[in-house]
């Protein structure tokens, strides 16, 4: 153990903040993806992506209900970089009616949806409303991606009216229930934070004033059937439903109503595709995290296809800090032996770094 006058002064360790460069690190990522083969993908095999109940949890709020839950999702989170959550707050019901108003929008017609393009000239807020079919963003690439959706998001600042939606009369209900859900899932991704915040081995409120005012984004995604894969398709294999990327979130919370996700096991050392598990959510740590535990939870890089013959629909919802809260090396995470890696930046300052949101 080093004397207090022996520790390496923090400037040495520290990155200024001018230092990072997102511009350079979402070109960085996108390179890196490019390099990714993913031809070979397998099942995953039972315990592949541990599946963590927190019914218990929710249902006594007990420190001993917490540090089980919590040690599962640490676990987690440093080896698979992926789980599924089962036992959680949001209602079956909520969940089956949003994939069925999801469906409904996507199947407007395209003009319609097209009411509401996203990044038009005449919507002040940019990342918000319908991405068509083959968009090259979202993540950013060469080839468009083979899916269509909708998105909204919240940050300080930013409420729901400030998004995009349909005219009242064209999908009655529609704006009601996507409001609904992304209460629900916020509320649920509030409730998550004790957990992670014990599995790193901080007080359970430690995130309480870092996600005061939470930055999230939600998008309803519609990946249309028989698009990879089938023999008159001439490019097929050549596409991807959304092309592999890694996401800049703290945490996302995936719903999916079929198979089609795929991502990469470290511990295999190969692709292998996620489980469809009734209700559950699909949880993955981002970038953000990763950086926050420096380098101690992984942000691991997937994609998604749809090779079924029906259209599958996925809802992710991107969750970080508020915009401005400067994300400084936690403390059980760095030490004179385990310097940061990275600048103390805010997720406002990180957000050119757009791969998967
Ligand atoms: O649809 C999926 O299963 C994955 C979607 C995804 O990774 C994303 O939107 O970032
Ligand atoms: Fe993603």
């Amino acid at each position: 153990m080093l004397e207090d006058d022996d520790r390496p002064a923090r400037r040495e360790t520290v990155v200024v903040r001018s230092e990072f460069d997102p511009g350079a690190k979402e070109r960085e990522l996108r390179a890196e993806s490019s390099s990714w083969e993913t031809s070979v993908v397998v099942d995953a095999e039972p315990g592949d992506i541990p599946v963590v109940d927190i019914s218990a949890y929710v249902e006594s709020g007990s420190e001993a209900d917490l540090a089980t839950v919590a040690a599962l999702v640490n676990d987690a989170c440093e080896t698979v970089g992926f789980f599924q959550l089962i036992g959680h707050t949001v209602q079956t019901d909520l969940i089956d009616s949003t994939f069925d108003a999801v469906r409904a929008f996507h199947d407007l017609p395209v003009d319609e949806k097209q009411q509401i393009a996203m990044d038009g000239a005449d919507w002040p807020l940019g990342g918000v409303g319908y991405l068509g079919l083959r968009s090259r963003k979202l993540p950013s690439r060469d080839r468009g991606n083979l899916n269509e959706a909708f998105l909204i998001k919240g940050q300080e600042g930013i409420g729901v009216d400030d998004n995009q939606w349909l005219a009242d009369d064209v999908l009655p209900g529609f704006r009601t229930t996507v409001e609904t859900y992304a209460s629900a899932v916020n509320e649920l991704a509030l409730r998550l934070l004790p957990i992670y915040a014990t599995a790193l081995g901080l007080d359970p409120s430690f995130f309480s004033d870092a996600f005061r005012d939470p930055t999230w984004r939600l998008r309803m995604t519609h990946y249309p059937p028989d698009q990879f894969g089938a023999d008159d398709n001439p490019g097929a294999g050549a596409e991807y439903g959304i092309a592999p990327h890694v996401d800049t979130t703290f945490f996302t919370l995936l719903l999916q109503d079929g198979p089609g996700l795929t991502i990469y096991s470290h511990p295999r050392d190969e692709w292998i595709t996620a489980p469809v598990v009734e209700g559950a959510y699909v949880v993955n740590s981002g970038e953000l995290l990763k950086h926050w535990t420096n380098d101690r939870y992984l942000s691991v890089r997937h994609f998604a296809n749809n090779d079924a013959h029906v259209s599958r629909y996925s809802i992710p919802f991107f969750y970080n800090a508020t915009a401005s809260h400067p994300m400084e090396c936690l403390p059980t995470c760095c030490s004179d032996d385990n310097p940061p890696k990275y600048p103390p930046i805010s997720y406002g300052e990180s957000q050119a770094v757009a791969q998967g949101e």
